[in-house]
This record gives structure tokens, sequence and C-alpha cells, in this order.
């Protein structure tokens, strides 16, 4: 590949995922910087940005989302986009919804559909002793056995509203965003909001570069609309950390 990442990714051999451990039991959650060496998050961000496979993920009713081809919504005219962005804003009102980009990395893999194989190769990773056990260690769980990944990559306008992340049969314990965002401002949106049962905002994770963020599953937490100012994309790998991987021919 020649890209940097022609070899296994290395977390930063500072981390003492022990050390976070309590930290993480008590709140459920946890913001990590710095979590691979700086040059590998480098050759990473480079390779999500460049990956081709884009397509822009919609939530469009209850239970279901759409995949969407970015050149096709880039093609509608202006008063159709406008119909199209309506009709998931009201939605969007009341209820969980959500447009970002993706690359479903893991579960294309699975089903041998082209996928970048950069992105399979840190999907592997992801499911390397190296970190899993790290993850093993930071949560003070045996059980992490799995862990399924997309890149994403939110863009102005971009959103996803409050959810707990819970889906029945699918072994999730831990989600987690590996932040690859280069520059960003709290100001310009996108920030990992975790709810209160109040709907207070407990905390907020801005986008950073190269951070690890872990939490609990379920938890209610929501990425808020990025601002049509924002400077950069949000780009991550993100999914779930499970106790098993999924049964053959699903994902
Ligand atoms: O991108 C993030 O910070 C969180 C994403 C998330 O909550 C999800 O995909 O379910
Ligand atoms: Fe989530």
């Amino acid at each position: 590949m020649g890209s940097g990442l022609d070899r296994p990714l290395r977390l930063d051999q500072g981390l003492r995922p022990e050390a976070c451990r309590p930290i993480f039991r008590q709140f459920g959650r946890l913001h990590l910087p710095g979590v691979l060496v700086q040059e590998d998050a480098i050759a990473l961000h480079r390779a999500i940005v460049g990956a081709e496979g884009w397509r822009r993920t919609v939530h469009v009713e209850d239970g279901r989302d759409a995949e969407l081809s970015i050149e096709e919504i880039e093609e509608l005219g202006p008063e159709q986009r406008a119909a199209f962005e309506k009709g998931l804003h009201d939605m969007a009102r009341d209820s969980f919804r959500y447009v970002f980009d993706s690359i479903r990395v893991s579960a294309l893999a699975q089903f041998d559909q082209p996928v970048d194989p950069a992105l399979v190769a840190i999907w592997r990773f992801m499911n390397s002793e190296t970190f899993l056990g790290f993850v093993r260690e930071l949560t003070g769980d045996d059980r992490p056995a799995y862990c399924d990944m997309m890149a994403t990559r939110y863009l102005p306008g971009h959103f996803l509203t409050a959810h707990d992340d819970e889906a029945p049969g699918k072994n999730r314990l831990y989600a987690y965003v590996l932040n690859l965002t280069a520059r960003w401002r709290a100001d310009w949106g996108g920030i990992l909001m975790f709810l209160d049962d109040e709907d207070h905002v407990a905390e907020g994770y801005v986008p950073a570069f190269n951070a690890l963020n872990i939490f609990k599953v379920p938890q209610r937490h929501a990425v808020s609309l990025v601002a049509p100012f924002a400077g950069d994309q949000r780009i991550s790998l993100t999914g779930w950390i499970r106790s098993a991987p999924p049964a053959p021919g699903e994902s």
C-alpha cells in the first residue's frame, strides 16, 4: 500500500488502560486522547478521507435506514432536495433520525462486497488481540470478542438524534468512536452529547484527532447538527464492541 498502513497500527505505548478503568467504571464512558501512535493516526486519516465508496446513510422511517448514493442526492433539483430535507427534518424533530456519510466496512467485508483494503486492514486491527485486549483491560470486562466498524463523515447539516444503541441480538457491550477529525471547534457542532434522564447534556465530547471515545451500551446520546460554517469534515471510525461475532449471514 505504501500508505503507512502496510503494517499493523500501533497503540501509543504510554497508554495505561488499567489506570483508566476506575473512571470508565464510574461514569460508563471515557474520552481517551492520543490513542494511536501519531504517525499511524495521520496515515489512517489520509486513508479514510481518500477512501472510495462513501454512501449517504439516512434513517428514513422507524427501524429502517437507506443508503443513498451521494451523487444521486446532489443531482436532485433544488425543490426535490428541499422536499427531501424537509421530510427528514419533520421526522427528526421528535424521533430517532440521522443523516451522515458512511462506509460500512465490516458489513461489506463480511459479505465479500468491494471495500477499500486499507479500511479492511484497520477493521482487522480492531479485532486483533492488541485492540480487544486493550478494551478488556480498560473496561475490566473479559467479554469483548468482536468489533464491527464503519467509517463516518459528518458534513454541514448532518446529525444523529438521541438513541441508546441497543440492538437486540447484536451482543453490543460498548460503543466506540475513534475520532480522526483534523481540526474542529465546539462551535461547529458535531458534538457527541450524553443525555441524562432530564435531557440535560451530562457531558459532551468535541471531535478531536486521534482520540477514542468508548461508552457502555445502553446509554442515551446524540450527535449535534454540524453547522453550515464548519471548517472541516467530522471523520471517525465507529461501531460496537460485542461479546460475540455476528451469526452467519448477519452483520
Ligand atoms: O459519531 C459519534 O460520535 C457517535 C455515533 C453514534 O452514536 C452511532 O453511530 O450510533
Ligand atoms: Fe450511537
